[in-house]
């Protein structure tokens, strides 16, 4: 007999798994579907948890390494790939038992199998088995997550490459290696290699890496990277992959100009597309072609009562993003299944990024384009704590109201900015301003201190002109 639900859920990810345990709060019924043989998503399995483990030891490595700088001196230091992937395994496995556990424990009727739209409230769920059944459903949230996207370049799938899926599983690290893309997993991935000891090469489109962030923050990466002898080709036009006496070679225009890099392997990071090619949806009406699918801030598509969440609605491939995106497309269903117009919206005032490199990159807030903002910058270099710590690359920069001070944009390249930017991020959530900044207690010495000085240099111009007007 065909179910029929009130909620259907497709996808157990970050975006799903928070969409499903807010809607079972409630006292409808609810699907949640999910075809994967391990469930807990990206984030846990082949995104966040395992590269910042692999990145935990690298940077780790680093540090022992340059030990001597504070006065310690150590025996040979080695880093023993199998034991690195090993620890990542036992985390991950736990981390992820943990979640499966926490899955399927949800009120809610749980299929494991891959979904796909018969009509715009049926559902084809396929499952391991090959059984085949139909649900129906008044209200949808397409929770699919996204598929790592391969370009069609010249060569490069007959030359074979790694991806931070396939890296994730390495047991013994190449020589050297080209990447492709200065994104997020490009940066972060380069990094994590040349610190093991692989010589790295990083060949990106973009005139910089991590073009999404202030261009002062992508300079100061470039120098860093630069400084630890990854070499960084920008501006190019990748052209072909070949094999060549038994390496991979990568044929690229650089600023115009032919350029080869060769190295024992590749790493393809240019890039994910929403996973949501199975689902049928042209079928029911949903034009795929235009991306971000969700057509509204409510997280809607083109059809009201199906809702589009995390990566699959191609906005961000942040995990906070996906959550606050299920969550609001949970809220929505649930306000249309009580006959109501959804209202809930997903804010991006506050949007937010890290990028796990060290030094660590981070934003919070819109970048300033045409609106008039005062911008404040201090350096590290220029900041106790961060000398002692020898960590001395990179800024913290503000960007506030001219009026107001209220604190509108902040970015962060250097020590710990992955916790720092929290400071900015959670002031901004109460319009706090430059002034409130100035106010609140910085226990001495700390990193977090360095924020309150451009915070100052913004508060004292934005008073004198205050002063003036008076
Ligand atoms: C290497 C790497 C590192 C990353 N690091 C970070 C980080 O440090 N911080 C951060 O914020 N973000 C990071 N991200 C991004 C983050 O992992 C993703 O944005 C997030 O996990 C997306 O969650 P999601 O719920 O949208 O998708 P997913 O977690 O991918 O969930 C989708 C689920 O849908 C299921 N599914 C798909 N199709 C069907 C179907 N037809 N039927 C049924 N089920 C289906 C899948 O099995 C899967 O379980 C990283 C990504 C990568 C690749
Ligand atoms: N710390 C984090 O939060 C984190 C870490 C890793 C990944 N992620 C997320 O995972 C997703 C995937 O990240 P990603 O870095 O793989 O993708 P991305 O799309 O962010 O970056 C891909 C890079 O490749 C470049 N590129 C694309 N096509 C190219 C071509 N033909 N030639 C040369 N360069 C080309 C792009 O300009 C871009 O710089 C993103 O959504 C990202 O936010 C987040």
């Amino acid at each position: 007999m065909k179910k029929h639900y009130e909620l259907t859920i497709i996808g157990a990810g970050s975006a799903g798994f928070a969409a499903a345990s807010l809607a079972s709060k409630e006292p409808i019924s609810i699907a949640l579907i999910d075809k994967a043989e391990k469930l807990s998503g990206l984030c846990i399995l082949k995104g966040c948890m395992p590269s910042k483990t692999f990145i935990e030891s690298s940077n780790r490595y680093w540090e022992i390494r340059r030990a001597n700088r504070f006065g310690l001196k150590v025996g040979s230091v080695s880093a023993d790939m199998p034991s690195i992937q090993l620890r990542k395994k036992t985390l991950i496995e736990e981390f992820a038992r943990y979640r499966e556990e926490e899955i399927l424990s949800l009120p809610v009727d749980f299929y494991r199998g891959s979904a796909s739209f018969i009509n715009p409230n049926e559902l084809l769920i396929k499952e391991a088995d090959s059984k085949e059944r139909v649900i129906s459903s008044k209200t949808f949230i397409i929770a699919t997550g996204s598929l790592i996207d391969i370009l069609p370049i010249d060569g490069l799938v007959q030359t074979g490459f790694l991806t931070s899926d396939s890296a994730l599983e390495l047991n013994q690290l190449p020589g050297s290696l080209t990447v492709l893309g200065g994104g997020p997993v490009g940066c972060e991935f380069a990094q994590f290699f040349s610190r093991l000891g692989c010589k790295t090469t990083i060949v990106q489109r973009s005139p910089r890496l991590l073009k999404s962030f202030d261009p002062e923050v992508s300079d100061c990466l470039k120098e860093s990277f630069l400084s630890e002898g990854i070499t960084v080709f920008s501006d190019t036009q990748i052209k072909a992959v070949t094999k060549e006496k038994g390496r991979k070679k990568v044929s690229f225009l650089h600023k115009g100009k032919k350029t080869e890099v060769f190295s024992e392997e590749i790493f393809y990071a240019l890039g994910r597309k929403p996973n949501i090619e199975k689902l049928g949806l042209e079928k029911i009406g949903i034009d795929t072609s235009m991306q971000p699918l969700s057509i509204n801030d409510k997280m809607q598509s083109s059809i009201p009562h199906i809702f589009i969440a995390g990566d699959a609605s191609a906005n961000f491939g942040i995990v906070h993003i996906a959550r606050e995106e299920g969550e609001v497309a949970a809220k929505n269903a649930l306000e249309i299944l009580a006959g109501k117009s959804p209202t809930y919206v997903v804010s991006r005032r506050l949007a937010m990024e890290v990028v796990f490199t060290d030094p660590e990159v981070a934003m919070v807030g819109l970048l300033p384009s045409n609106r008039k903002v005062l911008c404040a910058k201090y350096m590290f270099r220029d900041h106790g704590k961060a000398i002692i710590e020898g960590k001395e690359e990179g800024f913290v920069k503000i960007c506030a109201d001219p009026s107001s001070g209220e604190i509108l944009f902040g970015t962060i390249i250097g020590p710990h900015a992955s916790e720092l930017i929290h400071q900015l991020s959670q002031c901004m959530y109460f319009k706090g301003t430059v002034e409130d900044l100035v106010k609140m207690p910085f226990y001495h010495p700390t990193l977090s201190e360095i924020i309150s000085y451009p915070a100052e240099e913004i508060f004292t111009t934005v008073r004198e002109k205050k002063k003036k007007i008076l």
